[in-house]
């Protein structure tokens, strides 16, 4: 089954554009959206979660059109946004108290239950949370209402190792019975290289590649050769730079062809990423 399907997503603003974005997540699996800044990863998220209008395209959760069960499907969903400060000056207790209202669902057990794994003080004030407090406590909220599926905007960015790597061991824990699938951003790779099943590539509002992580790397060889090699690589490179001993490029693992001699290695996220974005001003 699946958790979430995107078909064919767009949306204008003046100056970007999501376009025709479409990918897809199968329930119990964790997904990393990376990008770029800018890419579009946070206009993508606040699409599904229908927090700003779209152009066109659909969404599906648990098998169900967000479009005409929202608020069914709102029960379903728990999200975070790693840059959101709702409610600073209340106290968690309190706030708790509000958004239990909302929920068929809600657990008071299974809440004290994450208050105490995530060691959160109920006397302190939203305001008084550090970024990794804020992103457990959103989390606490969408396990105590039984959310199937977690979408969460950059979740990692602000955390120091350790409490970024307590949060994906966390992530790991939730899916492993199957029932909770977790989509997050992240420019973050070695977040993905730690947990993400599946990963999702989006570079100026485009889906580049969406399959399962190794998968999604052994589309991609890197090339290292001479000044000569690269005249012979160079119109099948995705873009590539150039040094003193000669060139350092990334190419589709299709378009490689082993009998130009050339050096090759498979790319981890981070080259993967890093190559893509010279694209655009290939020969350089
Ligand atoms: N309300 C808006 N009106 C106009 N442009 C917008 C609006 N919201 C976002 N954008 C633009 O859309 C583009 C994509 O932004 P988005 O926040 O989705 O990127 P992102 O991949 O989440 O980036 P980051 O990693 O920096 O958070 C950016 O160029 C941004 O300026």
């Amino acid at each position: 089954m699946l958790a979430l399907e995107i078909k064919n997503l767009n949306k204008k603003y003046e100056h970007f554009e999501l376009k025709d974005v479409s990918f897809q997540l199968e329930k119990g699996y964790i997904m990393g959206f990376i990008g770029a800044n800018g890419a579009g990863k946070t206009t993508t998220i606040k699409s599904i979660l229908n927090l700003i209008h779209v152009d066109s395209g659909e969404i599906h959760i648990l098998g169900k059109n967000m479009a005409t069960h929202e608020l069914e499907l709102k029960q379903e969903i728990g999200s975070a946004f790693g840059d959101i400060n709702f409610y600073t000056r209340s106290k968690i207790k309190k706030l708790t108290n509000v958004i239990k209202a909302f929920y068929h669902n809600w657990d008071d057990q299974t809440y004290a239950k994450y208050v105490k794994k995530f060691n959160l003080i109920e006397d302190k004030k939203i305001a008084e949370l550090s970024t990794g407090m804020r992103v457990k406590y959103s989390l606490a909220l969408a396990l105590s209402h039984g959310a199937k599926l977690l979408i969460l905007d950059e979740p990692t960015s602000g955390l120091d190792p350790v409490a970024r790597d307590n949060l994906l061991d966390t992530f790991q824990e939730l899916v492993k019975d199957g029932e909770i699938s977790i989509l997050f951003s992240t420019h973050i790779t070695s977040d993905l290289e730690k947990c993400a099943d599946y990963i999702t590539y989006i570079h100026n509002g485009q889906i580049i590649n969406s399959s399962e992580k190794e998968e999604f790397i052994d589309t991609y060889r890197l090339l290292n050769g001479s000044n000569d090699q690269l005249d012979l690589v160079k119109d099948q490179l995705i873009s590539y730079k150039t040094n003193s001993f000669g060139f350092t490029g990334l190419i589709h693992t299709k378009d490689f062809d082993p009998s130009w001699g050339v050096k090759s290695t498979v790319p981890n996220l981070e080259e993967i990423m890093i190559y893509f974005s010279k694209k655009e001003e290939k020969y350089v």
